[in-house]
């Protein structure tokens, strides 16, 4: 059974390298551009990659990917759509794939069925930010016994005690969210975050990923001086592919993985 995300942390950790995970919205501006862009991405420094399916109704939804969104789902996307896709070119990607999803579309087709569906396309791991801790036990278990890791969100106004519980249930590693707002590039990093990130470390030995307003080559560098085992990038990114396409999302993220070396 490949729990491939914590494999690929640890080959990073013997190399003390951190792992850089962009992420970008399935079907914006179609199909055939997301799946150059994984490869593109995976070619240029990508280590995870998180692919984000479009939904009407996301949370935290800066502007940036809301407004990719809607124009993905303008297109028609779909998950059957992006899973299509993913379990084409999943077969050439080295880094694994995390696909990101709001609760609603898995509801909808039963949690096994859709566990069976992503694991088909070859996904790696998943993320649903409107899953709370206590809810996620009926995902976590099977998601695990197909090898799919389910990565829990920290949040600056998480508690310690719930610290403790989300760093124990994640799989994969720990997304901490930098800021208490939404998605989009920031002028600079939360100030709170090395403080975050050591909470977390007082609690586990799970890797620790941030995001949210990482933008800049400089935020990238800052955020693993400061600790971090990940940065995720994912408006910086999606902006640039929708407006300078997919040939400038690789050489930012070979720029990024070049800060952060
Ligand atoms: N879908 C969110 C963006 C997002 C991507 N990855 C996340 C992880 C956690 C919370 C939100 C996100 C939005 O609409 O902007
Ligand atoms: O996980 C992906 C998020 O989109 C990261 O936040 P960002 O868009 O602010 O970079």
């Amino acid at each position: 059974m490949t729990h491939a995300i914590s494999q690929c942390f640890d080959r990073l950790r013997s190399q003390h390298a951190p792992a850089l995970i962009p992420f970008i919205t399935a079907g914006d501006p179609d199909l055939e551009t997301t799946a150059k862009a994984l490869q593109t991405l995976d070619r240029q420094g990508a280590d995870i990659i998180e692919l984000g399916v479009p939904y009407s109704d996301p949370l935290a939804d800066g502007p940036t990917i809301q407004a990719a969104a809607t124009r993905a789902l303008e297109r028609g996307t779909n998950l059957d759509s992006v899973l299509e896709m993913l379990g084409r070119v999943s077969p050439n990607l080295k880094a694994p794939v995390i696909l990101f999803t709001y609760y609603n579309p898995i509801l909808y087709r039963g949690i096994d069925r859709f566990l069976d569906e992503i694991v088909t396309a070859g996904a790696s791991g998943l993320v649903v930010p409107d899953l709370p801790l206590e809810e996620a036990q009926c995902i976590l278990e099977p998601a695990a016994a197909r090898g799919i890791e389910v990565v829990l969100l920290v949040a600056p106004t998480s508690s310690t005690e719930r610290i403790e519980a989300i760093a124990k249930q994640s799989q994969g590693f720990i997304y901490l969210v930098s800021v208490t707002g939404v998605t989009g590039a920031r002028t600079q990093v939360a100030t709170r975050v090395p403080d975050l990130i050591q909470q977390i470390r007082n609690v586990t030995d799970k890797p620790i990923g941030v995001g949210f307003g990482i933008s800049q080559p400089d935020h990238a560098r800052q955020v693993v001086n400061w600790g971090a085992d990940a940065v995720i990038v994912g408006s910086a990114i999606v902006r640039r592919l929708a407006e300078e396409g997919v040939e400038s999302i690789g050489q930012f993220c070979q720029g990024l993985k070049e800060a952060m070396s």
